[in-house]
């Protein structure tokens, strides 16, 4: 459906389950040669399809994201938009929603700076689903058993093959998550991502096979894992 998209690159979180020792973001934190961020990032500068980067920062950060970004690139990339982020995740992704400058793309993709292992791949994949669906989401299956449970006590065990583990890049129509953020707003919901705000509006969402590879560095372990990931060439990027 969609020749060009924007991109809504999150890194304005505050890392508190990362608990390291060092006390950087941990989107900052170096992978190999280079920071966290930049794995994110480069594919979206390298994608002719995409023409606006929502680079979201806490503005505190902001300096040393801009710092990082022209050491590797030697000049501030004409793609990126600074913008500073809110306090909760969704906050950050209205924030950018508001900057975005002159004509909108027909798609815009929320994707969390802390997934660096994403691949053109999955970006195709995601955007070719906007023709059956206005938002469109990856997906893994669970390898463990699942549950909901209540007090401790299991409520229900539940069928694996139901449920999925879900990841970013989410991509979307861009008007349709213009209206998802606002009524969450005017509602005062909250969700964990953007695909739950659409999906409370009655619109379909598609969920497309996401990657293994594609870990969020939530804890210091991921961080390690990470690491070892890219310094074993376990990674397809
Ligand atoms: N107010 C926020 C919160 C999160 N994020 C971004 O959303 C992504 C996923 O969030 P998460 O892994 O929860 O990051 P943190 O908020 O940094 O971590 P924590 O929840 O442990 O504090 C991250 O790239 C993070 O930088 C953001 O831009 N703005
Ligand atoms: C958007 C997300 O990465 C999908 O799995 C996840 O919901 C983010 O959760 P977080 O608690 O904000 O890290």
């Amino acid at each position: 459906m969609s020749e060009y998209y924007d991109v809504i690159l999150l890194a304005a979180g505050s890392a508190t389950r990362f608990n390291h020792q060092s006390d950087r973001n941990k989107v900052l934190m170096p992978l190999k040669d280079r920071p966290v961020f930049d794995y994110s990032l480069s594919m979206f500068l390298s994608d002719p399809k995409c023409r606006n980067i929502l680079f979201v920062t806490r503005e505190t950060e902001r300096p040393l994201f801009e710092e990082k970004t022209k050491d590797i690139y030697k000049e501030m990339p004409s793609k990126i938009i600074w913008v500073t982020g809110g306090k909760e995740r969704q906050d950050s992704v209205s924030c950018a929603l508001s900057d975005i400058r002159g004509d909108k793309s027909p798609a815009i993709l929320v994707h969390d700076a802390a997934r660096p292992f994403i691949t053109r791949d999955l970006i195709c994949r995601l955007l070719a689903g906007l023709s059956e669906s206005p938002a469109v989401i990856p997906g893994i299956m669970a390898k463990d058993s699942m549950k909901l449970v209540k007090a401790a006590v299991v409520d229900q065990s539940l069928q694996r093959s139901a449920v999925r583990h879900i990841q970013t890049p989410q991509v979307f129509r861009t008007e349709c998550l213009l209206e998802a953020v606002t009524r969450a707003e005017e509602e005062q919901f909250y969700g964990n991502e953007e695909g739950e705000l659409v999906e409370r509006l009655g619109y379909q969402v598609s969920v497309v096979e996401g990657l293994e590879q594609n870990l969020k560095i939530t804890t210091a372990m991921d961080y390690t894992f990470a690491r070892f990931m890219v310094e074993q060439q376990q990674v397809d990027r």
